[in-house]
């Protein structure tokens, strides 16, 4: 889909509150929105920003087409000829910043900084919030299957069961990001680059004669890359010696058979019978791939049972991360220009975990010298020194003050880059293979304890003493107003 298309990818409420401030001639009014999620998916330990390529095409190309104008005239008689106008020249003028994608990322804090107008910046919450929550959960899921997977080789096989056609090649490249080897979508393979691989179908077989046949023929016009599916009648009684046969056939015209694949059965038991048989014919160098419905459980289960499996062909569980299809994040306004001046907006709500935190903040990773190791996330405002001075720092709880902390030492990596900078693209999009290595940089630098995948422990994400000060004063006012 053409980036420049996208305008009207967002809710009907946006251009509504967009008209609404034009008429009310407050459209210019500045305002600053951040983007974070409350809890993480999965009941992993952190997550896996991603979407960000996606969500600077599409700033880039954001436009009001001819035929975009002329629907939104006919949609809503109320939008007047000088709106439509106005969105005809549209452009995207505010300042963007956000986290690199391959970044671990945790609750409360800002993942994407938004300033501009609040004709713009309110346009925009849809399509970023779509692209970040989609991309970002396929990223941490993909990640816990590399987390069980380790070395092995990760083939992503969702297509056929992603959610339509973006989502499943979007979502082959967040699980590339998070360390999956390949994908089999050969459209995410052209677009962004990422290794292609491919065995064969059940049909493939069905369609000839004999088992053997369909194994000569596929080896013989593929002979550097064949790996045969080995489950279609019988895998130990047929699939597995027809293709030991084949691999023979390859050997004597001096090739290698790639390897076998299982779809179906036991794959704990059936990888290891399969293993003994192919050892036996001498084929130590012939991999076993395995497939059906497969998961981080499965897989980690399958490796306890001592499975024989060098490569895991993974699908519908991860391209809709079934077991927690969507990520719940959000974008907030946290700062609004008021009689000529920016001051900070907070939202109450009776559920004490939907109180934003007021005010444009910063987000800093603390990494202590010594170790190399994170030690908490910290947010604060762009004035604060302490952090960029590398002063000594207090983390605390504010719930439970007794939960603090003193750090010094430590590196304050600001993670909020500049993406645009009064609609100019000031960030270079790094390469897929370079998000990919500094993903794996970022894994390093955390403990081994945030990281697991069971019952991981909590990675400390605290607010400066300002930032909580100010929010305490916000709700204060907010309550005294309520009197
Ligand atoms: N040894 C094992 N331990 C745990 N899970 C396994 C093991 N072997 C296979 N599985 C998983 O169990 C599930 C079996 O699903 P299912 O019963 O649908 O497969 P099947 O009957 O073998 O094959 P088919 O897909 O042809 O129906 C799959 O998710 C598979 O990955
Ligand atoms: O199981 P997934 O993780 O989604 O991996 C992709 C699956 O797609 C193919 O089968 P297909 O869906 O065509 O048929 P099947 O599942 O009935 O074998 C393949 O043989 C895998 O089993
Ligand atoms: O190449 C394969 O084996 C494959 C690709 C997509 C889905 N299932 C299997």
């Amino acid at each position: 889909m053409e980036s420049s298309t996208l305008a009207l990818h967002t809710d009907k409420y946006q251009i509504n509150m967009m008209y609404a401030h034009w008429i009310n001639g407050s459209h210019e009014r500045k305002a600053v929105f951040e983007t974070y999620f409350r809890k993480l998916p999965f009941g992993n330990g952190y997550a896996v920003f991603a979407g960000l390529e996606r969500i600077v095409e599409y700033v880039r190309g954001l436009r009001f087409t001819e035929a975009d104008i002329a629907y939104l005239a006919k949609q809503e008689e109320d939008y007047a000829p000088a709106f439509l106008e106005l969105l005809k020249q549209f452009k995207f003028r505010g300042t963007i910043h956000a986290m690199p994608e391959g970044s671990l990322v945790f609750p409360n804090e800002p993942l994407i900084r938004v300033e501009g107008t609040i004709f713009e910046t309110q346009l925009v919450e849809t399509a970023l919030l779509n692209f970040m929550n989609y991309q970002t959960l396929i990223a941490t899921k993909a990640s816990r299957i590399k987390q069980v997977a380790w070395n092995d080789v990760l083939m992503e096989f969702g297509t056929r069961r992603a959610q339509e056609a973006d989502a499943a090649i979007w979502g082959a490249r967040a699980a590339y990001i998070a360390g999956f080897d390949a994908t089999s979508n050969m459209l995410a393979g052209e677009k962004f680059g990422i290794p292609t691989k491919g065995t064969h179908a059940h049909s493939w077989v069905q369609i000839f004669g004999s088992e053997k046949e369909a194994f000569e023929v596929y080896a013989k016009a593929l002979p550097d890359q064949v790996t045969l599916l080995v489950d279609t009648f019988d895998t130990l009684k047929s699939g597995v010696p027809h293709a030991i046969q084949t691999a023979k056939h390859l050997e004597a015209q001096g090739k290698r058979m790639g390897g076998i694949r299982l779809d179906s059965g036991d794959l704990a038991y059936l990888s290891i019978e399969a293993r003994k048989m192919l050892d036996e014919a001498g084929l130590h160098y012939v991999k076993i791939t395995a497939s059906n419905d497969l998961d981080e459980n499965t897989i980690f289960n399958l490796k306890a049972q001592g499975a024989k499996i060098d490569s895991w062909g993974v699908g519908t569980q991860l391209i809709t991360a079934s077991d927690q299809p969507s990520l719940g994040g959000v974008y907030k306004l946290v700062e609004r220009e008021m009689n000529g001046k920016m001051e900070p907006t907070i939202k109450i709500s009776g559920n004490p975990e939907k109180v934003t935190t007021p005010g444009k903040k910063d987000v800093f990773r603390i990494v202590d010298r010594q170790s190399g190791k994170a030690v908490a996330d910290y947010m604060c405002f762009p004035n604060e020194e302490e952090p960029r001075r590398g002063g000594r720092l207090r983390l605390f709880n504010p719930l439970h003050p007794y939960l603090q902390k003193y750090v010094q030492n430590y590196d304050a990596v600001p993670m909020l880059v500049p993406i645009f900078v009064n609609g100019e693209q000031v960030y270079e999009l790094p390469t897929l293979e370079s998000i990919r290595e500094y993903h794996k940089q970022q894994l390093s630098m955390f403990w081994p304890q945030y990281l697991r995948k069971l019952n991981p422990e909590i990675y400390r994400v605290n607010m400066s003493q300002t930032v909580w000060e100010l929010k305490q004063k916000l709700i204060a006012d907010h309550l005294k107003e309520e009197e």
